[in-house]
């Protein structure tokens, strides 16, 4: 894999069932930078996609190649612990000294319209949106290579998502995104390539 590459996928094969294929010779190379859209219709293998770069479910043939991934997903509740703070996750995932992160929560703070106090509250004191805002902000602290994106917004209102969705983006320099969605229009807007999964 090259320097330009965050991910590479080659001819991947999979499927639940050996005898019912979802993945037949797959291939796609991500570079940092670009963001790829995967759309299809439900049930046609958006999820096992990310299973599989995120190395829970095996090929049946082909390789994946990925460096530093980090997740944004639908369901905000199932990716913090419930007994600690958010601010205390942020820490462990970051790793860095609570003066120099707060500083640098501070500016990302109003870009995801968060007040700084919901940080030192456990996830179920705060709502879906606030939450999600926060898995947001996790998976952009973390700096990774490929940032897997499960339809970041559903939980969001129209401006909140839009502003999310312009934060995500501004990571392009540094990251590729894989954005999974049902929204044509968001593909359309945000993507450099739309991958719909009832194609291949
Ligand atoms: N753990 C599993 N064991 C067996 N079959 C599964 C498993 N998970 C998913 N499938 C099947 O694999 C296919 C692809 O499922 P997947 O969840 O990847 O689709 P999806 O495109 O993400 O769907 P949705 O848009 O509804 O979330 C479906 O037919 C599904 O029933």
């Amino acid at each position: 894999m090259s320097k330009k590459e965050a991910l590479t996928i080659d001819n991947l094969t999979f499927g639940y069932d050996k005898e019912k294929l979802i993945y037949k010779d797959f291939n796609l190379i991500l570079n940092r930078g670009e963001l790829v859209s995967i759309v299809g219709s439900s049930g046609s293998g958006k999820s096992t996609l990310f299973e599989l770069i995120c190395k829970n479910l095996t090929p049946l043939k082909g390789k994946i190649n990925v460096g530093r991934i980090s997740s944004i997903y639908q369901d905000p509740y199932n990716s913090f612990h419930p007994s600690f703070t958010i601010l205390e996750q942020l820490k462990d995932v970051v790793h860095k000294d609570l003066k120099v992160l707060k500083e640098e929560l501070k500016k990302r703070l109003d870009q995801l319209s968060l007040d700084i106090k919901l940080l030192d509250k456990k996830p179920h004191e705060l709502s879906g949106g606030q939450l999600q805002r926060c898995s947001i902000l996790r998976a952009l602290l973390m700096q990774p290579e490929l940032l897997l994106v499960d339809e970041p917004t559903s939980a969001l209102d129209n401006i909140i998502a839009v502003e999310v969705m312009k934060l995500i983006i501004e990571q392009l320099n540094n990251c590729a995104i894989l954005l999974i969605t049902h929204d044509m229009t968001l593909a359309k807007w945000c993507s450099d390539k739309i991958i719909n999964l009832n194609e291949i």
